[in-house]
């Protein structure tokens, strides 16, 4: 493999103090961390917590209302995002953002526009065809043909491609296969040895934290602990919020909890409810070993794409009524409201259908903008209708359920989808 010398070896990437706003909602709450060239680094949190936003903050897309970003010496959190591509800065968007209608070299080719990255274009393709080397295989395959793990090596590559000296990717193994994500995290393991740092964030905590040298825990926007990838895999609280060890999770924190929790409590609330907030479906009996694959067609008899037409509807159907006549809501969500009736009889059958499958299972969005602190608290791990998650915005997440063997499966998430 040739060996990669990004232009700043040095650069290690600081932000500091991060505070975004959307709106009212407060995103980002003073969120710091670093990433040095060479290693690898985590963001866990729950959905909502902040985590797309802290990516996009650095990169230069979401402005911020305080806080500064640096790489190596140079001050980054000025420039625009094109300009912080330039300083050495890439994004992986969640999603991936290929052009599927252009061959893999073509959309790899694309990632050289950086001038940083012109000069060594042919240098730059050569690295990514001996790290990746079935796109070398497949240079000339229309990208959108390739499988989702192959899409994503293409999104890695093209980000390669503007010779960073930090690579930021945004759930690089969302949709994937265990066995693609695996060779994703392999690849990224691959990609480090180049020098660059890489930034990380990732629902799949267990394979991420297994190739990663630290990690950040984030809550509501705010960075609530900080330790090396080690020591977060030995936490019982990081085991039981994001390694599968819900089961043995303490019963949600109540209303006892204050209603502005320091960073501490935060932290704490973050750990004990998550696996509330993660899990999909609690069984009353272990689930079959050997199960059928279930789709979503087969148990809603809709397709994803109405599915989540009725949802977002029904959100805004909550929205408008919850918001009251004169607000923002309202005007925004006059569309004609969706019977609700259809959709939770449709969500019935997904929960009964998960329930002895174990195989599908969807997470609707419902209900009107609750703060995600409350959320938590009204969190119960034993409930057995699939979780309900409280969006500030609405948010469709489809699951599978993985067959490995495994007596309970491993939910996999595949897609999101938001308004
Ligand atoms: N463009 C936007 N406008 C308004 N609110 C937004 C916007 N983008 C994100 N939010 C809100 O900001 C909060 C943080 O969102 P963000 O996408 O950063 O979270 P996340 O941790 O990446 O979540 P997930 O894992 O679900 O992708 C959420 O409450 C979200 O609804």
């Amino acid at each position: 493999m040739t060996e990669h010398r990004p232009a700043d070896t040095q650069g290690e990437l600081k932000a500091d103090g991060l505070t975004v706003f959307y709106g009212q909602h407060q995103a980002l709450d003073h969120a710091s961390l670093r990433v040095r060239a060479g290693e690898i680094v985590v963001i866990l949190g729950a959905n909502g917590a902040g985590k797309s936003t802290l990516l996009q903050t650095i990169a230069g897309l979401v402005p911020r209302s305080s806080g500064s970003v640096r790489l190596g010496e140079r001050v980054i959190g000025t420039l625009k995002s094109h300009q912080v591509v330039e300083s050495g800065l890439a994004l992986v968007p969640e999603g991936r953002g290929i052009f599927g209608e252009l061959s893999v070299e073509d959309n790899l080719r694309l990632g050289a526009y950086a001038r940083r990255a012109r000069g060594s274009e042919q240098e730059n393709l050569e690295r990514v065809y001996s790290l990746f080397p079935r796109l070398a295989e497949r240079r000339r395959q229309i990208a959108r043909t390739m499988s989702g793990g192959e899409q994503q090596m293409v999104a890695i590559g093209r980000a390669m491609m503007s010779n960073p000296t930090i690579l930021m990717l945004d759930e690089p193994s969302l949709g994937l296969s265990p066995l693609l994500a695996k060779d994703v995290f392999r690849t990224l393991a691959e990609v480090r040895k180049t020098g660059l740092g890489i930034l990380l964030v990732e629902q799949n905590a267990k394979q991420s934290l297994a190739i990663a040298d630290r990690g950040y825990l984030i809550e509501t926007g705010q960075i609530v602990a900080e330790n090396s990838a080690q020591a977060l895999m030995n936490d019982p609280a990081v085991q039981r919020a994001y390694l599968g060890g819900a089961a043995e999770a303490p019963a949600a924190p109540t209303a006892k909890a204050p209603p502005t929790p320091t960073r501490a409590t935060a932290a704490t609330a973050q750990q004990t409810a998550a696996p509330a907030a993660h899990s999909e479906v609690s069984f009353a009996q272990p689930a079959p070993r050997t199960v059928d694959r279930v789709s979503v067609q087969q148990v809603a008899g809709q397709s994803v794409e109405d599915l989540i037409a009725s949802a977002e509807a029904r959100q805004r159907q909550a929205w408008t009524s919850a918001a009251g006549p004169n607000s923002d809501a309202t005007a925004a969500g006059s569309a004609a409201p969706a019977s609700t009736g259809a959709l939770d009889d449709m969500l019935r059958r997904m929960e009964n259908a998960a329930r002895t499958a174990s195989t599908a299972s969807a997470r609707p969005p419902a209900a009107p903008a609750m703060p995600t602190r409350e959320r938590s608290q009204q969190a119960t791990p034993d409930d057995r209708k699939p979780e309900i998650e409280v969006y500030r915005r609405p948010q469709l997440e489809i699951y599978r359920r993985e067959d490995d063997g495994d007596a309970q499966g491993e939910l996999k998430l595949i897609s999101k989808h938001r308004v």
